[in-house]
């Protein structure tokens, strides 16, 4: 946890400490002349410059934001969906903005290098570390693309394992007003999710990094896999 120190003393304190002791230069250079000191509390996992980046996989109506959601009230994560993201884009009149929504309705994937510029543009502007990168990657291309972009690879991966007819069934009644919330584009995106999505599952397991989520019953009983998840990597709950 960081806080904004007001006295000058403690800014010349740090600054002296870089002078006479050589344990301090491990600082990073800027962390030195920082007005800001660490302020180290039992049981908060540390800040640091390195983010903490949770994949969250899962088919169209597994449940994946709704959980994200709970994740972000409880442990202070950052929920970046990249499904909203990319409609941000489309609502935005962007240039790639109907190319975007051309590829949504037919439940496709947008390429990738421009998805990957929506995550880093909210990473980079973000002052938090922890993030949930919803709905990506959904394929091996979009897997491989990030790792190369990004230079990082995702610290855990969720996967919200449901059976299609109630994927189905949930994405009917979700009435947000998406072009993809269709019997007919459903099915496509069932499809890609196999063909595509899978894989990078598949992959992300053969790692050791994947949490699987039996994500059929209400979003509570959903939840109760969920957070021991992030629990038992000490993340402090930051709300009940
Ligand atoms: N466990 C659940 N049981 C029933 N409906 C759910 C459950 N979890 C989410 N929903 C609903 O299903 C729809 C899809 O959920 P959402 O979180 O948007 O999934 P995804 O992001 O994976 O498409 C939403 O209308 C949501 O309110
Ligand atoms: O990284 C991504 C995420 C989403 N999409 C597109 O955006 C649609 C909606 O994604 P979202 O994750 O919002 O759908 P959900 O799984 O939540 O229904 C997908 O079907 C894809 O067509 C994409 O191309 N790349
Ligand atoms: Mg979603």
């Amino acid at each position: 946890m960081w806080r904004r120190v007001v006295s000058a003393s403690h800014f010349t304190f740090a600054h002296k400490s870089i002078a006479n002791n050589k344990d301090v230069c491990k600082l990073k250079f800027w962390e030195a002349f920082t007005t800001e000191i660490p302020l180290k509390e039992k049981g908060t996992f540390q800040r640091d410059k390195t983010p903490f980046i949770t994949f969250v996989l899962g088919g169209p109506g597994s449940g994946k934001g709704t959980q994200c959601m709970k994740i972000v009230e409880n442990f202070g994560f950052t929920h970046l969906s990249a499904g909203d993201l990319l409609r941000r884009e489309i609502a935005s009149n962007s240039a790639d903005g109907t190319m975007i929504l051309n590829t949504i309705k037919e439940g496709k994937i947008v390429p990738s290098e421009l998805t990957i510029r929506l995550i880093q543009k909210e990473m980079e502007s973000s002052d938090n570390y922890k993030f949930l990168i919803d709905g990506f990657p959904r394929s091996e291309e979009n897997r491989i693309a990030f790792e190369q972009i990004m230079g990082v690879e995702p610290d855990i991966v969720l996967f919200f394992d449901c059976p299609e007819d109630e994927m189905v069934k949930r994405v009917l009644n979700r009435n947000q007003g998406r072009v993809d919330d269709n019997i007919v584009t459903i099915k496509k995106r069932l499809k890609v999710f196999d063909a595509l999505n899978l894989p990078v599952v598949k992959y992300y397991m053969e790692k050791g990094k994947l949490y699987k989520i039996k994500a059929v019953g209400t979003v509570d009983e959903i939840y109760k896999q969920v957070y021991p998840v992030f629990a038992s990597l000490n993340f402090e709950q930051v709300r009940e």
